[in-house]
């Protein structure tokens, strides 16, 4: 269906997020276990014959979700793309259209956008950038220390392996001309700093061009890596974004061990939900408790409702059950958590196939989005991660987490030259706030050791 696509801001409650999350923070894990639960109506038969998952459960946050936005919050996070007013829905898609995909209320501030006709609700969101906190708001109390903002969060996670890289380059071009060897020992360094091959010589071909047979300095050789790396980060750093027309919309986050699946989760629904969309999560974690339970707390933390069954249930089958649950519960959104598991793990990875098969069978296109979470603290072993999981899983799109801690980061250069795979958000801390956009300038700028 050809429809060209407006876009229209709506606000949203960070406000009303920080307070959540000190309510939540009060609270112990048991308390979790109070929560309203609603059984499944009947075992649900499991789609691929195979073993039958014990019948998965709905914890409902206490949490309201859908509060009205505080005023005065911050602006949006979540730009929703209504079809164009010269083109309705109506025409452009000649069926009746079943349940209309409203974005459940929050204010539209952008005031170029023409209001689209009842008919038109947003089909796709995209999940963007929190704005500053606006100038009029008070100041936080008791905070005991100035937290850094993302960038100097990304920068000091990534400033180690940048400065290694650049005391490289300066062993190199101290005292030296820009001639093959030079060229050659540079090649090196880089591809030691997980560039890739492919990236290394696009410097080097770069800076040959400009400075052969010439003195270089160490800035401007960082400043054409920089300009070089920002080239092959740009086309993969898009904004996510959800089609709606999908209800729900399923999210399957999928990664190795400890990569971050489940708090980029916690993360993004908190996103979501304050965008005003109606998400439920799914704990597909069905190996540890300690992940269910984390799940629990990220879906009280942000109003989401959380489907979980017994450890060890099948995780398929609970993924199945779960867009029930959530279809029943009219969620926009379902985001369903996986295990941990090493991609050279035959058995773990058919079980990923296995939920990718099940949700199909729901529709044929969930799930919509697979994000894959990668630690920024891993080398070249993360390349052939995006590689298996890609192809196992159908992987769609990446999130970098741990940015912030002491990051390696340049295998994401590598991994984007090489599979392309949109990039949409770094982590860069443990809290809710802490995922951000990923923007290629400032990335590219952290890992060259260029001045913002
Ligand atoms: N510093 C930092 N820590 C993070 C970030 N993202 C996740 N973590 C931490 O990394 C650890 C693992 O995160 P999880 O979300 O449990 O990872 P997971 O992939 O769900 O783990 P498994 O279920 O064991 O596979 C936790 O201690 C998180 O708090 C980040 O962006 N920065």
């Amino acid at each position: 269906m050809a429809i060209g696509f407006i876009k229209k801001m709506f606000s949203f409650g960070k406000k009303e997020a920080e307070l959540v999350e000190e309510q939540v923070d009060d609270r112990v894990v048991a308390e979790d276990a109070e929560a309203v639960e609603e059984p499944a109506a009947a075992p649900a038969p499991d789609p691929t014959e195979e073993d039958v998952a014990p019948a998965p459960v709905v914890s409902e946050p206490e949490q309201n979700i859908e509060e009205e936005p505080q005023a005065g919050a911050p602006e949006a996070i979540i730009e929703a793309i209504a079809p164009q007013a010269e083109e309705p829905v109506a025409e452009a898609a000649p069926e009746p259209q079943p349940e209309p995909t409203p974005l459940p209320a929050p204010t539209p501030v952008a005031p170029a956008a023409p209001p689209a006709p009842a008919a038109t609700k947003p089909l796709k969101v995209q999940v963007s950038k929190a704005v500053a906190v606006k100038q009029d708001l008070p100041e936080p109390v008791a905070e005991p220390e100035k937290k850094l903002s993302w960038y100097e969060r990304l920068r000091q996670g990534l400033a180690r392996s940048s400065s290694n890289l650049s005391d490289s380059i300066g062993g190199i071009f101290t005292k030296r001309k820009l001639d093959d060897d030079t060229l050659q020992e540079l090649e090196d360094v880089l591809i030691q700093a997980d560039l890739g091959l492919e990236t290394a010589m696009r410097v080097t071909d770069a800076l040959s061009a400009s400075r052969y047979g010439k003195d270089v300095s160490t800035d401007e050789v960082r400043a054409i890596m920089g300009a070089e790396i920002e080239k092959v980060l740009t086309p993969v750093a898009k904004p996510l974004e959800l089609d709606l027309s999908h209800k729900p919309h399923v999210i399957l986050v999928v990664g190795v061990n400890g990569t971050g699946k489940t708090t980029t989760i916690g993360k993004l629904a908190a996103k979501l939900t304050a965008g005003g969309l109606k998400v439920m999560l799914a704990a597909g974690d069905t190996f540890r408790a300690a992940a269910i339970e984390q799940l629990h707390i990220w879906g009280e933390r942000t109003g989401s409702p959380v489907v979980s069954s017994k450890l060890g249930a099948d995780a398929a089958g609970l993924a199945y059950d779960a867009w029930e649950k959530a279809k029943e519960a009219g969620s926009d959104v379902l985001i369903i958590d996986t295990a941990g598991r090493l991609q050279n793990k035959a058995e773990l990875m058919d079980e990923l196939a296995k939920i990718v098969r099940v949700l199909s069978k729901h529709d044929a296109e969930a799930p919509h989005t697979v994000l894959q979470t990668l630690d920024a603290t891993t080398g070249q072993n993360a390349l052939n991660q995006v590689e298996i999981f890609k192809n196992i899983a159908g992987v769609n799109g990446l999130v970098m987490t741990k940015l912030d801690g002491s990051a390696r980061g340049g295998i994401l250069v590598s991994i984007s030259a090489k599979h392309k795979l949109p990039v949409y958000f770094i982590g860069v801390g443990e809290g809710i706030d802490d995922l951000e956009p990923f923007a290629a300038k400032d990335f590219a700028k952290a890992i060259a050791g260029v001045a913002s």
